[in-house]
């Protein structure tokens, strides 16, 4: 198949392995810069110009979309739907995981365990929004944060008070939420592929660090997760739609927490951590996808 792996840098690792497993099953990969690829609507023949040319006979994306270019990349995600190219990931649930008051309201309807989460519009009632949560201390978390920052630790209802007022005096968007002292800075990441978790670590935060991003200094490990972690991440990925996704929960006294289902999980921190060949699981999804898609169209001919 031809693979058009959509992300904006090909030195990256994440890049360059899809590549690299690609390759050494036989398939054609490209890599397209979602950013410089322009849309072009008219009757019946959504398309794409990329590099001066339209873009032909790609049978599949993987994409890697940033969260600083959700909108653009989408739109992109989308017109290769249009144009009925197989997707690794869908454009909507990629909408849905970057909003994390989306995911989590839809999570929360799935049954998924997650921390207790509260959401308001109103600053006036802060003391309000905490006691929803249990009390301090609290998770303040912007809705649109990733690599941890943007996630704040208020130990007491003053300090929560002060941060909550802070964020709504600027108009950002926050979510409160009760804190898991007992995950003692550690989540667990667990990477998803079509319905089976391939990869799993658990990754620990600098000392002194409740933030467990390897971004923010943490180091991953491998770990075997336990059947009820198995169980929650693979309905927060179902739930979302998503055929690829890095699954991040807390180990808590209740069981898994899940904080957030990412749709465009990097693979370096797993594959470092777990000595897997991840990229090859995905390439192999993708080519299962457009086989699946040959086979309806030659039902429908
Ligand atoms: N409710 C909580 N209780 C305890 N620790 C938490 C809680 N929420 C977040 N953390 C810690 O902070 C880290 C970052 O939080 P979260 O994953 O929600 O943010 P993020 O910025 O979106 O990160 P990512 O880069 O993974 O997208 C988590 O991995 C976890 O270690
Ligand atoms: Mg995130
Ligand atoms: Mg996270």
């Amino acid at each position: 198949m031809k693979v058009a792996i959509l992300s904006r840098e090909p030195k990256l690792y994440s890049t360059r392995r899809l590549v690299e497993a690609a390759e050494q099953r036989g398939h054609e990969p490209v890599v397209i810069d979602h950013l410089h690829c322009n849309l072009v609507l008219e009757k019946g023949q959504p398309g794409i110009i990329y590099q001066g040319k339209r873009l032909e006979g790609i049978d599949a994306i993987i994409p890697r979309i940033g969260a600083s270019v959700t909108f653009y990349g989408c739109a992109v995600v989308r017109q290769f739907e249009m144009m009925k190219v197989r997707t690794a990931i869908d454009s909507q649930s990629i909408v849905r995981s970057r909003d994390k008051l989306r995911s989590m309201q839809i999570l929360s309807r799935a049954g998924v365990g997650m921390p207790k989460t509260a959401f308001t519009n109103y600053s006036d009632d802060v003391p309000a929004m905490i006691e929803l949560v249990g009390g301090a201390p609290v998770i303040i978390k912007l809705l649109e944060g990733t690599q941890g920052l943007g996630v704040v630790l208020a130990e007491s209802a003053k300090a929560a008070q002060s941060v909550i007022e802070a964020f709504h005096n600027l108009k950002a968007r926050i979510i409160v939420q009760e804190f898991i002292a007992e995950s003692k800075g550690a989540d667990l990441r667990a990477f998803i592929v079509n319905g089976e978790v391939v990869g799993a670590m658990k990754r620990q935060g600098k000392e002194g660090e409740f933030r467990s991003n390897l971004h923010r200094g943490g180091s991953g490990k491998l770990v075997k997760l336990s059947r009820a972690e198995k169980a929650a991440a693979l309905l927060a990925a179902k739930s979302l739609g998503l055929g690829i996704a890095g699954v991040d929960m807390l180990q808590s006294t209740r069981g898994p927490l899940v904080l957030e289902v990412n749709s465009s999980p990097g693979l370096e921190g797993i594959e470092r951590a777990t000595g897997l060949d991840i990229a090859g699981k995905v390439i192999e999804y993708t080519e299962q996808l457009t086989q699946k898609k040959k086979s309806t169209d030659a039902k429908k001919a």
